[in-house]
């Protein structure tokens, strides 16, 4: 799993729900270690996207490499096997509000490995410590903060050393201090774990602290309009909408309802 530069490549890709087209000819990599930024006004399927690279959603045509493989073109247990290298966390955080941190970040281990008890504890203390919970683990999800949430959410998307990790909207619902704060972590994830990170996101802070490499979906022509990383497309991109989404507006301004 680690020979390829790009574990996410894109080939031709359309996504619909049933004959709702989403978006259509979507060609795009991710390179290893990227920061990688989906950006797109609302409604133009990000989050479907993701779903897409997750292999929660198969293609209406076209291919999502993860390491070279096509992965809805491989038999279940491969596929099963893929999904392993993944870690994601929902824009909800999805934590198990009758189970304490330290169970929640537990499941995945319980679920996927063959880890006893003590190691599957020793395990869940270090990833709560890298969000930075350590001594959180007997604390259940009412009793922390949004920030505090996000984070244990990330513990457990990381609880089996993930190679890819995806974040849906990881700043939704945080003050503007937790974000930054969370952009630390994803940042400092990066680094410390090797990891290739995959972040849906319209934080406009954010994308520009985090972001390496992005894309932008158009609703309106529903396919990508613009690739490369955000500070550039902001000042160097032809397509007018993508500098206006990246400077509020200030850069040019599309027509009314365009996002
Ligand atoms: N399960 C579903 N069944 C049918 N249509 C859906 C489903 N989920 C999303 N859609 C539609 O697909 C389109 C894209 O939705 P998606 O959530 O992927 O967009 P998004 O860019 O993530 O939006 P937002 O920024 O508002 O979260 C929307 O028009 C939505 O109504």
């Amino acid at each position: 799993m680690q020979d390829s530069p790009c574990p996410i490549v894109v080939q031709d890709l359309t996504m619909a729900y049933g004959s709702n087209l989403i978006q259509r000819d979507l060609n795009f990599s991710v390179p290893r270690n990227a920061i990688f930024i989906i950006m797109g006004g609302s409604g133009c399927g990000k989050s479907t996207l993701l779903r897409h690279l997750t292999g929660l959603m198969a293609p209406a045509r076209g291919r999502v490499l993860l390491d070279g493989t096509d992965y809805w073109q491989a038999p279940e247990d491969h596929r099963t096997a893929m999904r392993r290298h993944i870690g994601v966390l929902f824009q909800s955080g999805a934590l198990l509000s009758s189970l304490t941190l330290a169970q929640n970040v537990a499941l995945p281990l319980r679920e996927h490995s063959d880890l006893n008890r003590r190691q599957i504890d020793e395990l869940v203390e270090l990833k709560l410590a890298l969000v930075g919970l350590a001594g959180y683990g007997n604390f259940y999800p009412s009793q922390i903060s949004g920030g505090m949430r996000k984070r244990a959410g990330l513990a457990r998307a990381m609880a089996l050393d993930p190679q890819i990790l995806f974040f849906d909207e990881p700043s939704a619902g945080l003050d503007p201090l937790s974000a930054r704060r969370l952009d630390d972590l994803i940042l400092q994830l990066r680094e410390s774990l090797g990891a290739t990170i995959v972040v849906v996101t319209h934080e406009l802070a954010s994308i520009f602290a985090i972001g390496s490499d992005s894309i932008f979906l158009d609703p309106h022509s529903k396919t990508l309009i613009a690739q490369g990383p955000p500070a550039w497309l902001r000042d160097h991109s032809d397509q007018p909408l993508v500098r206006a989404f990246l400077t509020r507006g200030a850069a040019s301004s599309p027509p009314t309802g365009e996002f």
